[in-house]
């Protein structure tokens, strides 16, 4: 028997590797379990190239618990080792390896290097008071055992094994014993080799599925194999809306496939995310940097050996591979989004509700996406008749919706139902009005006017039909200057609880005779203060700002004006302003039972 030291520097590597990775104990299977399927790998390699001789037989990996005997073991038909590829690869290569490891991260933030760091084979001895090794290489040399027990000495020496391979038998050690339950190696197993590409098997069941859908030609899989795999990773969500299938191999390594899945009005809390694999072994689920943030909402798989993984989050950051990753992800994405809005637009139509939130999120935070996604961001007309892109909107509505500045003003409503007044009354001046009315609209509409430089949103009850698009044309009123004054005068008193300004216009007769606006800056301010900080209670503290629009072309202000009776005239006048205020939401408590009263008042004769 031989016995040596490992050749290293750092007299008690143990107690620091375990202080490291304590967190994440269960990686030492995923290592192992890799471990077994690169010496796997390698042996068809070179069985392909003539170098390993005679069948192959069946390579399978298997993982066996003994509780009793406290050990759990890895088992493969791989390669195998020689005693001095043992020596060469175990004692000194990996230990070479955590020492370098140990010598970069020493001193620093420990939740910065664990999870991203795979001590590879030595990582066993996070959970073993000893660790053996038994194994017998393709070549033709005696099997050996080699043995250690977490101090620098081993022992090495020749062992009984006939058939090829590598058995890890790990000696599990008392602060471990979870792992000696085979619920939860089972899902560890299922957690980091679910995709593993040699099969593996424990307790008699083969755990993974060697040839998931993202390492296949594109052109070999169906819509079903893709909702399948789908329903492989997350079996209790609905059927997604789209998938992109990423295939690169320059400038860098990448394949994988990325999910739409309906999500409607809100963020959700992500828990089904995107799960990131290197060579198909599960890496982690923290995929912040790897995808642009505006993909969170994605799922799906992405497999790269080009990302790398060992090494600490902040390193992840500043990394140029990442970085043509994350482009590319978004090129990809934005590619296939038009593609599919080119080749199929209903279908595209009408996943707009759920596949909307993506499309303006990734707008409002990412210039390159928002380049392409110009030409597939679409609104709904609030008829529901007619979809447009911002260049189709603008081709429909260029003859009317300019304003004097020359900007394109598009017309939105928030709330169709409620603003259907409004509505009709642009409808009537042959303005196109489309549906903005999610979540993100209100915050993508701010965004979109600093970036779409001759483009100015505005509400569909932000202002009267006539001025919602400011072309400061001049309109004719019938009523003289006295009578407009007088009207002024009667409307100023009322509108209980808001703050309001008065105009008298001469629209066309058939328009209403009152109409209240919410100017659109004092509006969006307002909603904007719902949800932000110190600022936004300033606004939210105002009082609601209306403009208090009064048709004098109307033929009821001739009859008001003729009234003798002047309590009569006031409450004319208070109800017309309470109807337009009622149109706007804005008539609430005391002021709406006031208003009720007098309607009865008025209908029932009274004075
Ligand atoms: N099951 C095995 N069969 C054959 N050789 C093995 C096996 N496990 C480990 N080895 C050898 O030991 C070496 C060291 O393993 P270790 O896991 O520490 O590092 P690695 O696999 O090269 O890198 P990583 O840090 O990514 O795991 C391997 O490169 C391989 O040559």
């Amino acid at each position: 028997m031989q016995k040596g030291s490992i050749r290293v520097q750092t007299e008690n590597i143990f107690p620091i590797i375990k202080k490291f990775l304590y967190s994440e104990h269960d990686i030492f299977i995923r290592e192992l379990v890799s471990n077994a399927v690169d010496a796997t790998q390698k042996l068809k390699t070179l069985s392909s190239i003539g170098e390993a001789k005679g069948e192959l037989g069946d390579l399978s990996i298997t993982i066996s618990l003994d509780s009793a005997a406290r050990t759990v073991t890895i088992s493969d038909k791989g390669i195998g080792m020689t005693a001095e590829e043992v020596d060469k690869y175990l004692n000194q290569v990996a230990f070479s390896g955590a020492e370098e490891f140990l010598n970069k991260y020493k001193g620093q933030n420990e939740n910065n290097i664990i999870g991203h760091f795979g001590l590879g084979f030595y990582s066993a001895f996070m959970v073993s008071d000893k660790v053996t090794v038994v194994t017998k290489s393709f070549r033709d040399a005696p099997a050996v055992r080699w043995e250690c027990d977490g101090s620098p000495e081993f022992t090495l020496e020749e062992a009984e094994k006939t058939d090829r391979g590598t058995d890890i038998i790990l000696h599990i050690n008392d602060e471990s014993n979870e792992f000696l339950e085979a619920d939860r190696i089972k899902s560890v197993l299922n957690r980091f080799c679910h995709f593993l590409p040699v099969p593996i098997f424990f307790e008699g069941e083969q755990i993974n599925h060697p040839s998931p859908a993202w390492t296949k030609k594109p052109s070999d899989l169906t819509a079903t194999d893709y909702q399948d795999f789908y329903k492989e990773l997350y079996p209790y969500n609905e059927p997604p809306l789209f998938w992109i299938h990423l295939n690169v191999d320059y400038p860098f390594n990448l394949t994988g496939i990325l999910y739409f899945p309906k999500i409607k009005q809100s963020f959700e809390i992500q828990k089904d995310k995107i799960q990131l694999y290197s060579n198909q072994v599960f890496v982690t689920d923290e995929v912040k940097d790897i995808v642009p943030e505006f993909l969170m909402l994605l799922q799906g798989v992405i497999d790269s050996p080009d990302i790398p993984l060992n090494v600490s989050r902040s390193y992840l950051q500043g990394d140029p591979n990442v970085k043509k990753i994350n482009n590319h992800i978004t090129k990809k994405v934005a590619d296939k989004l038009e593609e599919i809005f080119q080749n199929n637009r209903k279908e595209f139509e009408e996943k707009w509700e759920n596949l909307g939130l993506f499309v303006k999120y990734g707008m409002m935070t990412d210039d390159k996406f928002l380049e392409k996604a110009e030409k597939f961001h679409i609104m709904q007309d609030t008829d529901g008749s007619a979809w447009y892109t911002l260049e189709e909107y603008r081709k429909a509505t260029e003859a009317l919706q300019k304003n004097k500045e020359g900007k394109l003003v598009i017309l939105y409503s928030t709330e169709p139902v409620q603003q259907n007044g409004f509505i009709k009354g642009a409808n009537a001046k042959g303005y196109k009005v489309v549906k903005l009315e999610t979540i993100v609209d209100a915050a993508f509409i701010n965004q979109m006017e600093m970036k779409w430089n001759d483009v100015h949103f505005v509400r569909v009850d932000a202002d009267i039909a006539d001025n919602l698009v400011d072309k400061q044309d001049a309109v004719a009123s019938v009523l003289n200057q006295d009578q407009e004054e007088k009207l002024k005068q009667l409307f100023s008193q009322t509108g209980e609880g808001v703050h309001l300004t008065v105009e008298v216009k001469g629209l066309s007769p058939d328009a209403a005779p009152v109409v209240a606006t919410r100017p659109e800056f004092m509006r969006r301010m307002k909603d904007m203060a719902a949800v932000s900080g110190p600022m936004g209670s300033f606004y939210a503290n105002m009082p609601d700002e209306v403009l208090l629009t009064v048709n004098g072309n109307h033929s009821i202000f001739q009859k008001i004006l003729a009234d003798g009776n002047g309590v009569h005239q006031e409450k004319l006048t208070r109800n017309l302003a309470d109807l337009a205020l009622l149109s706007q939401g804005l008539l609430k408590g005391g002021a709406l039972t006031n208003f009720i009263e007098r309607s009865v008042e008025l209908i029932s004769g009274e004075q």
